[in-house]
């Protein structure tokens, strides 16, 4: 039987997706996470990398790998709040319609501080959705990445991601994972692999996702060579945004996934991880 896998294809999955094989039986599709989230739940897809807020969401049905996750602590950079005004005077903010996770971490950041604004989905350029009335747009993935820094860019000599400002030509760039730091001390973790508790993946199929991973992140600097251009971004900055992630949900990334989802999911079902790498499970 054919095992079919769904996988979001922004550039950070690109430590693990560049160099994955995928053993026979298997296929796989790509899409945005908004696109994979129904899929896997439509069950079109077997196993997915989806907005770990749909896995919290659809915890009765759904198991997650024991050790992979797109997480992060502190900035991200491609999940971003593109704003004209300060956060409390926020009337209008436009949504993209890929994202699940960042539009439940927006609305966990703005309950925390008692906000309200009207939230609308609206596609296009951050700058361009400023321009014609919204006072916030939010973004994600490798266009989010772009728009942040052609804002807040270009990096000097003198100068790293870290170090480059927040604010320039008007327009203020919120990093929700840095937010959520702020406000919890906490990872975030945007992204699990989750698949149907009654239709776990084939064991070739986790070890070569693995053996991919490895081979990435031991990489990190050919990853971000191969699709710098592509983003037409300096490799300088691909590689700082690669390696800023966290790809096996460690300990920490557990913590900070327990503790958004006891926020942005109260009552949700109990989290469910497949068995870890190299834990035997005994049977009978
Ligand atoms: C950090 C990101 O993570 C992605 C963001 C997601 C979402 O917002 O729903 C889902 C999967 C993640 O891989 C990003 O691509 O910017």
């Amino acid at each position: 039987m054919t095992y079919r896998a769904g996988w979001i294809h922004y550039t950070n999955v690109a430590p693990i997706l560049d160099s994955l094989v995928l053993p026979n039986n298997v296929t796989a599709v790509t899409g945005v996470p908004t696109e994979m989230n129904a899929a896997l739940l439509e069950g079109r897809v077997d196993i997915a990398n989806i907005s770990a807020v749909e896995f919290i969401r659809h915890a009765d049905k759904l198991e997650a790998l024991p050790d992979f996750s797109v997480a992060v602590l502190g900035p991200v950079y491609s999940v971003n709040l593109f704003h004209t005004v300060p956060l409390p005077n926020l009337r209008r903010v436009a949504l993209t319609r890929q994202s699940a996770m960042s539009v439940a971490l927006l609305e966990v950041l703005l309950a925390a501080r008692g906000l309200s604004p009207t939230l609308e989905r609206a596609e296009g350029e951050a700058e361009n959705l400023l321009a014609s009335g919204y006072d916030g747009v939010l973004r994600i993935g490798d266009s989010a990445l772009r728009e942040w820094y052609r804002v807040v860019g270009p990096l000097t000599p003198e100068t790293t991601m870290t170090t480059l400002p927040h604010t320039a030509r008007g327009i203020t760039v919120t990093d929700l994972a840095e937010e959520w730091f702020r406000l919890t001390g906490h990872t975030f973790v945007f992204a699990v692999w989750a698949y149907r508790k009654d239709a776990p993946p084939p064991a070739a199929l986790v070890q070569a996702m693995r053996e991919a991973r490895r081979e990435g992140i031991g990489h990190l600097a050919d990853v971000a060579r191969r699709h710098a251009a592509g983003l037409g971004l300096p490799e300088r900055v691909v590689q700082h945004y690669l390696w800023n992630f966290r790809y096996h949900l460690e300990a920490p990334d557990r913590l900070g996934l327990h503790e958004f989802a006891a926020q942005a999911v109260p009552g949700h079902a109990p989290l469910r991880f497949g068995p870890r790498p190299g834990v035997r499970v005994e049977s009978g």
